[in-house]
């Protein structure tokens, strides 16, 4: 389990991406199946933790099934008899899709079940649910706390009720769960919701595939009546769609990234109701195309979001997204009527304003709903997830505001989306950095300089900002050994390039730095691992689109790691003691040769040995001696190596 993970700034997006299974219908169609008469085939099932706890729970419940191909499931349906095994204890994780259903059709069933979850589970209502159940004869305890699980669940007494009353407003999932228990019962009866029904489209998908596996509800004003009738029968062979909650994230990116992106799994004829998001998105401005089975999405072709104000009632998972896409709209947008977020993996509504303040949003937060104004310019942030999936998915998003955004507990997203890493990697593309590396005047500085300048991408001189703050130490004063005071003062500086000049604390420095004395102090202060930790967000701030040249001893190594293309530029020290040599003399100033390159033999060694970020040519580095060859060679020689690689 990775702590964290590290997303760069995003250039742009374009692709596809087929996606997982959906997990709504996922859940369902096992559940349906393993109560069919019947086997049932079903393919393209979404493999993650959600789904495993109904499978787990199913095989605990002595209902047999096989896996028969990389995502394909045979389950051998029970007929409506009473699921074999009598007495169990299931663990389901924090699946509402596994929770609630199981809840029902096991309080109508004839034995004694205790269901338990993540202690997250263990805060989530089900209270309505169980309120409706009772009706029906249901014998339920709550373990821990009223109206929520875990829950002990034994015979049920019977009754002869025709009418059985549920509350929708704080989750549909209750009324699906109910409706998908109906026929246990084997007698007529009708559910009527009191108040208001949120989240409706999950209402719609549960009975349109109770109705795939032969059971029709008849649905008049907020009433679905069950004729007593109709047995669940295996439609023979299932087909899951792809995820349109999951969907949302690579439409989003294709939005926000350029696009095209096109997401396969989902379209026009998808029973799931998050496709809609598409149409949030066309409202913002968004080019949107759908087929079939697919939907694509990419900017809008003036390339500004319009701001929203829009009800999210009917996409409560999709509209999250929304809410990390507003951070680049024209203006404050509004996400209404989402207050079923509060009861989900974590109180969405307060989770998500307090992580879009850390990227500098300003945020309102009401009882169900936000209001959300992007700052200026995004700020770099460390992201909680709070176990919470969609956290982590809809965030990865922000990388798109040329920050970079470190996802905390990353793993979070198995409970939908294993894979979502990867596919996220193969459709969103980074901000490609051109990493030179090399000793002390090797002409990397000229070099990086100049290719930036042709390329029309950023220049990072790291050895400036080392340079920064040997000459702030050395004018207070500060000895090169005190580490922490050096580290505060990297930190603290008020630095900025303009230009080719650099300013200190408003000061143009730009000669100031250059000087011996500064680089022998840079030497020696670069030796520090905090000095060096403290700098390093400074360096990856310079990572912007549309690309960055960055030019040191570590940019390969430590800082642009994942830097697409890697130059170790060099030339022997006899040469660069003549450069030196020359750029002094042109400079007025007296300098001996001899002394230049032992001078350059000592920093050499220093920075190859020294322990932290040793200076190094990175395995993935290409070498570029320039003992022999002009700049205007070395910057065409790279230049080459860009355009090869395809990043301009
Ligand atoms: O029925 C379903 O499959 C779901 C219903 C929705 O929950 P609510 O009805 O609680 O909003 C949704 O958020 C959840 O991810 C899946
Ligand atoms: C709310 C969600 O999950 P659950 O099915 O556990 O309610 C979700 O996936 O966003």
């Amino acid at each position: 389990m990775s702590a964290f993970l590290d997303l760069p700034p995003a250039r742009c997006a374009q692709g596809s991406a087929r996606l997982p299974g959906s997990k709504s219908i996922s859940n369902r169609v096992l559940l349906l199946a393993a109560l069919a008469e019947g086997d049932t085939h079903i393919h393209d099932l979404l493999h993650s933790d959600d789904v495993a706890r109904m499978l787990e729970a199913l095989e605990a419940l002595g209902v047999r099934w096989e896996r028969t191909g990389a995502h394909d499931y045979v389950v051998h349906g029970t007929a409506g008899a009473p699921f074999p095994v009598r007495e169990a204890e299931l663990f389901l994780g924090n699946a509402g899709t596994a929770f609630r259903p199981l809840t029902a059709v096991l309080a109508l069933m004839d034995g004694e079940y205790r269901l338990r979850g993540v202690p997250r589970m263990h805060e989530r209502p089900i209270g309505d649910l169980v309120e409706a159940l009772r009706q029906l004869g249901a014998r339920i305890d709550y373990l821990e706390n009223e109206g929520y699980p875990p829950l002990a669940i034994h015979p049920p007494a019977p009754v002869s009720v025709e009418t059985v009353r549920i509350r929708g407003n704080v989750s549909s999932q209750f009324l699906s769960a109910l409706l998908m228990a109906l026929p246990l019962l084997g007698r007529p009866i009708t559910v009527e919701v009191v108040g208001e029904l949120i989240s409706r489209p999950y209402v719609a998908l549960t009975l349109a595939l109770m109705a795939r596996f032969g059971v029709e509800l008849v649905e008049r004003d907020g009433r679905f009546h069950y004729d007593g009738q109709a047995r669940y029968r295996s439609p023979g062979e299932v087909y899951v769609e792809g995820d349109a909650s999951s969907a949302s994230y690579f439409l989003a990116a294709g939005v926000l990234g350029g696009g095209p992106v096109r997401v396969e799994g989902v379209g026009r004829t998808s029973l799931q109701g998050d496709v809609r998001f598409a149409e949030a998105l066309e409202a913002l401005g968004a080019r949107v195309a759908m087929g079939e089975n697919w939907i694509e999405a990419s900017a809008p072709e003036n390339g500004r979001l319009r701001a929203f104000d829009l009800d999210l009632n009917h996409i409560p998972d999709a509209a999250m997204t929304l809410a990390v896409v507003a951070l680049f709209c024209e203006g404050p947008s509004r996400l209404r009527h989402i207050g079923s977020w509060r009861v989900k993996e974590t109180d969405r509504i307060a989770a998500m304003a307090t992580e879009l303040r850390k990227l500098g949003a300003t945020v309102e937060e009401g009882p169900d709903f936000l209001v959300i104004t992007p700052p200026e310019r995004l700020q770099p942030a460390a992201i909680a997830t709070y176990d919470d999936h969609r956290m982590a998915m809809c965030f990865s998003l922000a990388a798109f505001g040329d920050i970079y955004v470190r996802i905390l507990e990353p793993e979070c997203v198995n409970k939908t989306f294993p894979e979502y890493w990867q596919v996220y990697r193969s459709v969103v593309r980074p901000v490609p950095v051109v990493a030179i590396d090399g000793p002390t005047a090797s002409g990397k500085g000229t070099v990086a300089a100049r290719l930036a300048e042709r390329l029309g991408w950023h220049y990072l001189d790291s050895g400036a900002l080392y340079r920064l703050v040997a000459l702030a130490a050395l004018r207070r004063g500060l000895a090169t050994e005190d580490a922490a005071m050096l580290a505060r003062l990297a930190r603290d500086l008020d630095v900025r390039f303009s230009g080719d000049r650099i300013l200190l604390a408003g000061e143009d420095v730009t000669e100031a730095i250059r000087t011996e004395d500064v680089s022998a102090a840079a030497s020696r202060i670069a030796v520090h691992g905090t000095v060096r930790e403290a700098l390093l967000a400074r360096q990856r701030a310079f990572r912007r689109r549309p690309g960055l040249v960055a030019e040191g001893r570590d940019m390969g190594s430590v800082v642009f790691p994942d830097a697409e293309l890697k130059v170790f530029l060099t030339a022997s020290v006899e040469v660069r003691a003549e450069r030196r040599f020359k750029q002094l003399i042109d400079k007025g100033m007296s300098a001996s040769i001899e002394r230049l390159r032992e001078e350059l033999e000592a920093r050499d060694r220093r920075d190859r040995e020294r322990a932290i970020a040793p200076l190094q040519q990175c395995p993935d580095a290409l070498r570029l001696d320039t003992s022999h060859i002009g700049v205007e060679e070395a910057v065409e020689a790279i230049f080459d190596w860009v355009r090869t690689r395809g990043l301009a």
